[in-house]
């Protein structure tokens, strides 16, 4: 068997147009404000991007670049100066963080109406209840991939191996919360082979590149590929590197569904970004959630 691909690029950009048209019917701008500490590589590009489609889709973008070195008080400030700027509706903290900067304490500063990354303690703790808040960008963009390939989940299992706050946690809630059941997996775990087999959906989100196999995955099953891992790749040249995921390809031989890297749920994190935005908006204004996003 050859899996299905779930394409995170048509989809993405699906969500994207319908953020672009819902921010349409809103008064004023949807603005978005992106912080940026230091010069990781991979967040320069991420930044880069997040800006670039912000635009694209019609919103405002702010991006705020702060040396490696900033102390965590102003990185506070800055977070506290957005969250009384009337132009701006999200606020997004690139992670990771330089070292000697406590990302909670960052996170804990951002307005939750405002938390468009959904990482704060109001908005998990409104994930965990099971009220209306704002959902982390990567286990939505997961979640929405899930649903090409099954979109009724009731009753399924569902296996997350990973339990980071930004996505294995609440990929686990969302899970739960569309009536699948749920096991939790981590480095800890005996026989993760076992477990995993169990999964109609299988989601890794560990950044261990290929840690799951062929022999981790049901025939059959979806798998959700959440690790983007950037390795060398000597076959294409000599310092050459390549993104690859957390499952290693040859897996796609027994799953039914399969997300790739790159192009499956990379860009679901950007296109569901500017989804909470807009929808931030919306509720900032006293709006009903925009139809159709
Ligand atoms: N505050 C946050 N920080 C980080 C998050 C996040 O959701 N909030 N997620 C990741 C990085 N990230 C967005 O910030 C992100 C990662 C990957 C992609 C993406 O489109 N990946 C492409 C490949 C891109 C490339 O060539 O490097 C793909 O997988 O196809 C978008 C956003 C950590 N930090």
């Amino acid at each position: 068997m050859s899996a299905r691909l779930l394409d995170g690029k048509a989809l993405g950009a699906e969500v994207r147009a319908r953020a672009g048209e819902a921010a349409k019917t809103l008064p004023g701008q949807v603005g978005l404000a992106v912080v940026l500490v230091g010069e990781d590589p991979a967040s320069q590009v991420y930044v880069r991007n997040k800006h670039r489609e912000a635009e694209a889709a019609g919103l405002l973008s702010f991006v705020h670049r702060l040396p490696a070195d900033t102390p965590e008080a102003d990185v506070v400030a800055l977070v506290e100066r957005l969250n009384a700027d009337e132009a701006v509706d999200g606020i997004l903290v690139q992670m990771p963080l330089p070292e000697g900067i406590d990302a909670l304490r960052v996170i804990a500063a951002i307005d939750p109406d405002k938390d468009v990354d959904g990482l704060t303690e109001t908005n998990a703790g409104r994930l965990l209840l099971g009220r209306r808040g704002l959902v982390p960008c990567t286990p939505q963009g997961s979640m929405l991939l899930a649903g090409l390939a099954l979109p009724d989940l009731t009753g399924k299992t569902a296996v997350v191996v990973g339990r980071s706050i930004l996505v294995g946690k609440p990929l686990a809630l969302l899970l739960q919360a569309a009536n699948a059941t749920v096991t939790m997996a981590h480095s800890r775990t005996k026989d993760l082979g076992a477990v995993c087999r169990t999964a109609d959906v299988l989601c890794a989100a560990v950044g261990r590149p290929g840690l799951l196999t062929a022999e981790h995955v049901k025939p059959g099953a979806v798998v959700i590929d959440v690790g983007i891992n950037r390795v060398d790749a000597p076959e294409k040249g000599e310092g050459k590197t390549k993104l690859v995921g957390d499952v290693a390809p040859e897996a796609a031989e027994v799953a039914g569904w399969m997300t790739p890297v790159p192009g499956g749920v990379g860009p679901m994190t950007i296109a569901c970004l500017l989804r909470n935005t807009v929808l931030a908006a919306a509720r900032r204004r006293g709006l009903e959630d925009p139809r159709g996003l």
